[in-house]
């Protein structure tokens, strides 16, 4: 009975078309149920809000040559601290206040520590295994921290005091002799001294090969990953052209690359060893750790541990430096109070030994503000997300690359009042120097130690080592010399550089042995 019902055609066609209309009918309440829950701002979970940019290239070409400041206009056009866009087909969030780079790469840092992959660099060109660039899901991350850890540590740094102070005693003899060269003065110094403490090796001097040898590699390394050049690491399907088509050029450049990095790479590394088989060689960084029948692996971490040595003190002490003393010409009035502090503690004329750096507070305060002021990694390194996660009401997609704003944290003025102006004495008028250094959540003016020099398990182990050394050069500039501008020149618009690492731009300044 009933499918002769059914049978009838007008019964069905009448079937076939309420069916639809019933469903949707009794679907109403839950699409109402799901419209309302996802419209509610407050509970639902959604991506964080930003540029859309162009199908093909998402925000690329709206980035200028300081995308830190744009991040930061953009957060706060968005109104939100957190915002996400594309770069090609990368996902990018942006943190660009402490709360979430507090919360994400410091509390959550076991999944907020890898770093994104470039594929130009990372397999191309064979560098995937470098301290900066590995997976921290690698095995290797972990044990490349604790060598570093251990070789840079609070304990280990006092083993280079005698070597830092003879290197600085050089630097105040070459700024005598050329005021005018000063960068090319803290690059050597830099160079001399963590070529030392890595190979055990006496730089001769700055035409020195084994400098040459790692500019060499830092200026392939920074073309190899330049962003936004090499379509592989936007469309890693490319990788797979062989490297005969006319349009494979990329794949050619990068195996010519990965020869010369890998020979580059190895001639430290082998002067060490030769250098072991002498009764008297110097003990460094490397020789501690190669153990004489070492497996080819244990070796190979100890050689990448060692270059990542090199490629984090090259050029970071020497941005700071510059910074300073840029910074001295134009506040005559500081400069002449840190004089003042060191000439009471040291006596008039004397330079401070490093132990006596700690009794400064005054200098402690203008280093902070120096890398308060004139960040050296705005945005430091981008780090990449291993999961999906959700903060607050945000969903930050797993593989997204993550950038924080190192640069518009310094710059917050709820963090630090007048944040454009540079003023050491921010981090003396309020309170001790002890209670700040792990200052709480809502402290004023907190140390910027704690954003500078990075973020969770990506964190610079230099921090110790590149703190001493910068104070121990800042503190003899202080005491031996007096830094101004020419005479009748007005101060300039400070400008900075772009890069990993950015600079003041140089503009003209006088330095005057005292
Ligand atoms: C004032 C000087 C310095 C500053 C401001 C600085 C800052 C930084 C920053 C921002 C990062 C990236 C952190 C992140 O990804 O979250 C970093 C990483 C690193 N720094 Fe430094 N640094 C300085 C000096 C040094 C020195 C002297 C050394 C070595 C002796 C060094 C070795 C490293 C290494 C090996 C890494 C890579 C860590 C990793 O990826 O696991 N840095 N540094």
């Amino acid at each position: 009975m009933y499918i002769s019902i059914l049978t009838s055609h007008s019964q069905v066609h009448s079937m076939t078309t309420s069916v639809p209309v019933l469903f949707v009918i009794g679907c109403l309440p839950i699409l109402l149920v799901w419209f309302l829950y996802n419209h509610d701002p407050n509970r639902r979970i959604r991506i964080p809000p930003g540029p859309k940019g162009t199908f093909f290239a998402g925000v690329k070409d709206q980035l200028s040559s300081s995308p830190w400041k744009v991040y930061a206009q953009w957060a706060e056009h968005y109104q939100s601290p957190v915002i996400s866009f594309w770069i090609y087909n990368r996902r990018t969030v942006v943190l660009n206040d402490h709360e979430s780079v507090r919360e994400l790469l410091h509390k959550r840092a076991s999944i907020y520590s890898d770093r994104p992959k470039s594929w130009m660099f990372h397999e191309l060109c064979g560098r995937g295994k470098s301290v900066f660039n590995i997976s921290s899901l690698d095995s290797r991350h972990g044990k490349y921290r604790r060598l570093l850890q251990h070789g840079l540590s609070g304990r280990a740094v006092p083993e280079y005091h005698e070597l830092l102070e003879s290197e600085a005693d050089v630097f105040v003899q070459s700024l005598t002799r050329e005021p005018h060269a000063f960068q090319h003065h803290f690059r050597r110094n830099a160079a001399a001294v963590i070529m030392k403490i890595t190979y055990g090796y006496t730089l001769t001097d700055s035409d020195d090969p084994f400098i040459r040898v790692a500019e060499e590699s830092a200026q392939i390394s920074g073309w190899a990953l330049a962003p936004g050049r090499w379509m592989v690491d936007y469309y890693p399907i490319v990788r797979f052209i062989p490297s005969w088509f006319p349009f494979a050029h990329f794949k050619r450049q990068g195996a010519k690359w990965r020869k010369q990095l890998e020979s580059l790479s190895d001639v430290p590394h082998n002067w060490v060893k030769k250098q072991m088989e002498q009764p008297n060689f110097v003990e460094c960084f490397t020789t501690r750790l190669l153990r004489p029948n070492a497996d080819a692996e244990a070796e190979d971490i100890v050689k990448w541990a060692a270059g990542g040595l090199y490629a984090g003190a090259s050029d970071t002490t020497v941005s700071a430096l510059t910074s300073f003393i840029l910074l001295m010409a134009l506040y005559p009035d500081t400069q002449k109070t840190a004089q003042r502090e060191i000439a009471n503690i040291c006596g008039a004329g004397r330079m401070p030994s490093i132990t006596e750096l700690h009794s400064l507070p005054y200098l402690d305060a203008l280093f902070k503000e120096v890398l308060r002021y004139a960040p050296i990694s705005n945005i430091a390194l981008p780090h990449r997300v291993v999961q999906d996660d959700v903060y607050k009401s945000y969903l930050i997609p797993k593989d997204s690359t993550v950038i924080p704003n190192t640069w518009a944290i310094l710059h917050d003025p709820s963090l630090f009042p007048e944040p454009f102006e540079f003023k050491p004495s921010r981090f003396i008028d309020n309170a001790s120097i002890s209670q700040r250094r792990h200052g709480s959540e809502n402290e004023v003016n907190p140390d910027p130690r704690a954003y500078a020099f990075g973020y969770g398990r990506r964190s610079c182990p230099g921090i110790q080592l590149a703190e001493i050394s910068v104070l121990l050069i800042m503190s003899r500039i202080l005491s031996k010399f007096e830094v101004s501008l020419p005479t009748g020149v007005c101060a300039p618009q400070v400008e900075f550089t772009t890069g990993i690492t950015s600079h003041v731009k140089p503009f003209d300044i006088v330095i005057r042995p005292m």
